[in-house]
């Protein structure tokens, strides 16, 4: 069976580890030889960031490293057993910005994703080339080669005009997203084009997940880059969305300040209805789903309670089963 999982970061992986579960796969690691299912997880890039002459990228790195067994568990993100010398080098010198967790073992997997942007490989063929060593189990597609990022519009009463754009990453790390944000821009979206092999892993999946990931800067995201929306509209397969938001609050993350800033409600029922019923014009859904004993009226699609705690691989696995059950494949 083919999956296609639209993710984020650390929510994205974690639920990533849930569908391979779900499927029969070993949660961490690869794939065993000759399986019969294939996930791609098509991965926001809107995250990313020049730091240090180093280019980071914390969603692509969050799945590799908690799907390739590196992650540290409590942080969601970067490696375990992680040590910081580097990091406290630089800010000796003064060197800015100091706000960001830089981690030893991780500036390893920076400083070789630089070397080979900066010798002309293309994103997703640098994910490819790291994923060899991490061995995911999963295809991770960024979203796009090409330059997208993030950037958050906050008052600032020295600007002229008294607001300026802070990039998702000060926004986020910095600011711990406190500022409000007045409006959240995918820089370079519009002149981006979708990674090789991300159409065609929509068009040929037998299910498209959207994972209870951040809904607008990790899967708005990856939706704002031009013909991602269309190609998952047009797809033959079940387009189910997994509610990121339970009993009115992000169960991690700052999804709440962010649904602010684009005027929709933090609920479950509001971003079913952002996201929209794939008989609509613009919608996406057939199916989504919820916290259970909660209720979403979402028009055009099937709305499922079901337990949405990724407490652990099992639990994560069932809620994978719901949403594939949902989209209309049947797991053996
Ligand atoms: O809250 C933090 N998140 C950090 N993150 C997480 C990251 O900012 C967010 O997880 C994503 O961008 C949001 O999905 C890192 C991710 C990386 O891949 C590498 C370094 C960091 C450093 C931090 C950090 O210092 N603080």
């Amino acid at each position: 069976m083919k999956v296609v999982v639209v993710a984020g970061g650390v929510g994205g992986a974690r639920f990533l580890l849930g569908v391979k579960a779900a499927l029969g796969l070993p949660p961490i690691g690869p794939a065993p030889d000759g399986s019969p299912h294939e996930i791609t997880a098509l991965v926001n890039t809107g995250d990313d960031v020049w730091m240090h002459g180093l280019r980071i990228c914390p969603d692509l790195d969050t799945c590799m490293y908690t799907l390739g067994g590196g992650i540290d568990t409590a942080r969601g993100w970067g490696h375990a057993g992680e040590t910081w010398t580097v990091k406290a080098e630089l800010a000796a010198y003064g060197a800015e910005p100091d706000w960001f967790g830089l981690g030893d073992k991780d500036i390893a997997t920076h400083l070789i994703r630089s070397r080979m942007l900066r010798a002309g490989y293309p994103l997703s063929a640098v994910t490819e080339a790291l994923c060899d060593r991490w061995k995911p189990g999963v295809r991770l597609l960024p979203m796009t080669d090409d330059r997208v990022e993030t950037h958050v519009v906050v008052d600032d009463p020295d600007e002229e005009g008294g607001r300026k754009a802070l990039h998702f990453q000060e926004w986020w790390v910095r600011y711990h997203a406190e500022l409000p944000a007045h409006s959240i821009v995918a820089v370079g979206a519009e002149e981006s084009s979708p990674a090789p092999g991300v159409l065609d892993a929509i068009a040929e999946t037998d299910a498209v997940l959207l994972a209870p990931s951040n809904p607008v800067v990790s899967v708005g995201t990856v939706l704002s880059v031009p013909g991602i929306r269309d190609a998952l509209r047009k797809t033959s397969a079940g387009v189910v969305g997994i509610s990121p938001i339970i009993g009115g609050k992000p169960l991690r993350g700052m999804a709440d300040a962010c649904l602010t800033a684009i005027g929709v409600e933090t609920s479950a029922q509001a971003v079913g209805r952002h996201y929209g019923s794939r008989q609509t014009s613009e919608g996406l859904l057939d199916g989504w789903l919820i916290q259970r004993g909660e209720t979403a009226d979402v028009p055009g699609v099937a709305v499922r309670p079901v337990p949405l705690l990724m407490s652990d691989v099992d639990a994560t696995a069932k809620m994978a089963l719901a949403a594939l059950d949902l989209s209309g494949v049947d797991v053996d």
